[in-house]
């Protein structure tokens, strides 16, 4: 650093400067359980239950040298030996713990296979040394299996805690966190289930020894062998029924999984965009098959701003979960291709590799653990870059230090938190940032500041995509996306989209395409959202409809089934505009060429005498409007048509004017 450098300017050049040693430490992987832990959790176990069964052995030769021989000295030295398993099975256990440290759901689904690998030997033992002595514990394993698999699914599960509605309440107004963390604690199979397998167990274990008694009486096996096979039998079916049991349990991580994620590949030959952000025919849908986001595509250039917009509940943020990590949208089905920079953040992989997006949620993300940690993704950091991020961020170096040096960044106060989640995130670099709300929980300098940066990675080529209401955000957008119910509605230049709807126009983009009728239709009813609106959003949808097909059927001038080469469109697609007045709305098809007026007199008289009105898209239109007409708008030709609407809170559709009185109305004015 020059003399002359000031603090900030000296932060400004440490938070762009970042080394290649730097930039290779900056790397993700995803949790993974690999193979070679659960074989060493189930070989731990084994031994475990090796040791457990031997005292078994132990047991029959006590039993036959000292109670039945009498040869005393062996009592001390035969029980003192016996000792060994047991320390045995202390140090596997042990042993299994310390190895496997931190990965305690797979040392329970792991390690219960070891005891029941051990048990399948035990009871081909147990048929060697007779086969009527395998026969309790087989059948107690099969019993097993029917009660902890298809019984237990029949059966109600039981929750954690049975709320009344009081409690309830005590909790929805923010008391007892330890009780909501009860309710969604996973359900435990139902009581009745437990107490079966607990019965099924013992009756195992006495039908065994009584079967061991009678072969006994018949001479076939020795007396000394009779309580071993009976512990033995119970042993088998205990190590059997646990692993029947985790089976019926719903591990919590798939519980919480996506339905199904299905990666399709991209479309062949569209090479448009190498680099960049790459969407294709993503949809996303609920258990009913309920689409949520249908059918989106877009690309997304290097150094782009974009922000999604649109209604409530449009899908915004679930988009950008959608892009980011699919398999954690719940019960959902996520099908379609996402690509960044031609590699597919869906894949999930216990490999290192690049960040190549992330996604800051409207909530910061914290972990337990202290500032730093969080800061630094729990590493021990190179370089201050992190530091001077979050100084740049909070504009404050007592605070950034406050921040890094907290114990427990979840106890940081919600600003600090998001300028931590913002902080780390510039931190990482990665190639797309998917923003969701972030004036949410920031202070007005924290908007600024985090705009600053934002702009800082954009010069760098990184891809932006934001979901955001904040004014100054919205204007640093290139484009806008609209979403509407889950669809693309449009995706242009923001200057453009502001432009248009700051006159009152709204606007749709679909596929030139009758399967576009259901989106049509779904962005004309969210137009009138009025009570008592359903008349306008009938009489509207009925012309646009007609407006479609007048679209999709161009096949030559003219009013026959098609209609008018002119209403083509450019390309695939077809575009509307709409625009609400008092008592009327303009509704506007874009079209390649303007309408003949021959094709439009002959569906005028075609309208008039009520001549093929099924056939001719034209006719219905004129029948049902109060004018058509071609218009030019910035260029380009348009089919406008006014429709008559009424206003719900002053009129009924009853009360509403007839088109022709309307259209009367409009044209003496
Ligand atoms: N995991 C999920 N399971 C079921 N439905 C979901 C899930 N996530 C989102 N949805 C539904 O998808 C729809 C869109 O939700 P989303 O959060 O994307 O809305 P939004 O456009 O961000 O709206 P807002 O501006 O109100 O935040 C909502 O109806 C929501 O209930």
């Amino acid at each position: 650093m020059s003399q002359t450098q000031t603090p900030l300017e000296h932060t400004a050049e440490a938070v762009e400067k970042m080394d290649e040693k730097e930039r290779s430490a900056l790397v993700m992987q995803d949790r993974s359980l690999p193979l070679w832990a659960s074989v060493l959790s189930a070989g731990f176990t084994f031994g475990s239950a090796l040791c457990v069964l031997s005292l078994t052995v132990f047991a029959v030769f006590l039993h036959k040298l000292v109670a039945i021989e009498g040869i005393e000295s062996l009592a001390l030295l035969l029980g003192a030996t016996a000792l060994v398993p047991i320390l045995g099975m202390v140090l596997f256990e042990t042993g299994h713990a310390r190895a496997l440290a931190g990965l305690r759901p797979l040392r329970k689904r792991s390690g219960a296979m070891g005891p029941a690998l051990l048990a399948v030997l035990a009871l081909g033992g147990l048929a060697t040394l007779h086969p009527l002595l395998a026969l309790p514990a087989l059948a107690g394993c099969i019993l097993g299996w029917l009660i902890s698999i298809p019984l237990s699914r029949w059966l109600p599960r039981d929750p954690g805690w049975d709320i009344l509605p009081a409690e309830a309440t005590s909790l929805l107004i923010g008391r007892d966190q330890h009780g909501i963390d009860l309710l969604n604690a996973p359900a435990k199979p139902h009581a009745f289930i437990m107490a079966l397998l607990k019965s099924m167990r013992l009756a195992t274990f006495i039908s065994s020894f009584a079967l061991a008694c009678w072969l006994t009486l018949h001479e076939v096996l020795s007396a000394a062998a009779i309580a071993p096979t009976a512990l033995i039998s119970y042993g088998i079916v205990l190590a059997i029924t646990d692993v029947f049991l985790l089976r019926s349990e719903i591990a919590p991580e798939v519980a919480k999984q996506a339905s199904s994620v299905t990666a399709i590949a991209a479309v062949e030959g569209d090479t448009g965009l190498d680099g960049g952000l790459k969407v294709e025919h993503l949809s996303v849908s609920d258990r009913d098959g309920h689409k949520l986001l249908q059918d989106l595509s877009f690309q997304l250039t290097a150094g782009s701003v974009t922000g999604i917009t649109g209604d409530s509940f449009a899908g915004k943020s679930l988009l950008l979960k959608a892009l980011t990590a699919p398999h954690d949208l719940t019960n959902l089905a996520v099908s379609g291709h996402v690509s960044i920079h031609g590699q597919s953040p869906w894949h999930r992989s216990g490999r290192e590799r690049d960040v190549d997006l992330i996604y800051l949620g409207a909530q910061p993300r914290v972990l337990p653990g202290s500032g730093g940690d969080n800061l630094y993704c729990f590493r021990s950091p190179d370089s201050p870059r992190g530091e001077h991020l979050l100084k740049s961020l909070v504009h404050n170096s007592d605070v950034a230090q406050h921040i890094i040096a907290s114990p427990d960044a979840t106890t940081l106060s919600n600003v600090e938190q998001k300028a931590l989640a913002f902080a780390r995130a510039f931190y990482l670099r990665p190639a797309a940032y998917l923003v969701d709300r972030p004036e949410d929980g920031s202070s007005e300098l924290l908007r600024g500041t985090f705009l600053t940066r934002l702009r800082e990675e954009r010069r760098r080529g990184a891809i932006i995509l934001l979901v955001t209401e904040d004014r100054v955000l919205l204007e640093e957008c290139d484009q806008l996306i609209v979403l509407q119910n889950g669809r693309l509605v449009e995706m242009a230049s923001a200057t453009e989209i502001r432009d248009r709807e700051s006159s009152g126009w709204q606007r749709f983009v679909g596929k030139r395409d009758l399967d576009s009728e259901e989106a049509l239709d779904s962005w004309i009813c969210a137009q009138f959202r009025r009570d008592g609106d359903d008349a306008n959003r009938r009489a509207v949808c009925m012309v646009a409809n007609e407006m479609l097909a007048l679209a999709c059927y161009a096949t030559e001038p003219g009013m026959g089934p098609g209609a008018v080469t002119g209403t083509s469109p450019p390309g695939d697609t077809v575009c509307f505009e709409i625009k609400l007045f008092a008592g009327h709305c303009i509704l506007r098809l874009q079209q390649a060429q303007p309408l003949s007026s021959g094709a439009l007199a002959k569906a005028q008289s075609d309208a008039d005498s009520d001549r093929a009105l099924t056939q001719a898209p034209l006719a219905r239109i004129l029948r049902d409007s109060m004018s058509v007409e071609n218009t030019v708008h910035n260029g380009s030709n348009w089919l406008q048509v006014a429709i008559s609407i009424y206003d719900p809170r002053k009129s009924s559709p009853q009360s509403t004017p007839t088109s022709e009185t309307t259209a009367d109305a409009l044209n003496r004015s």
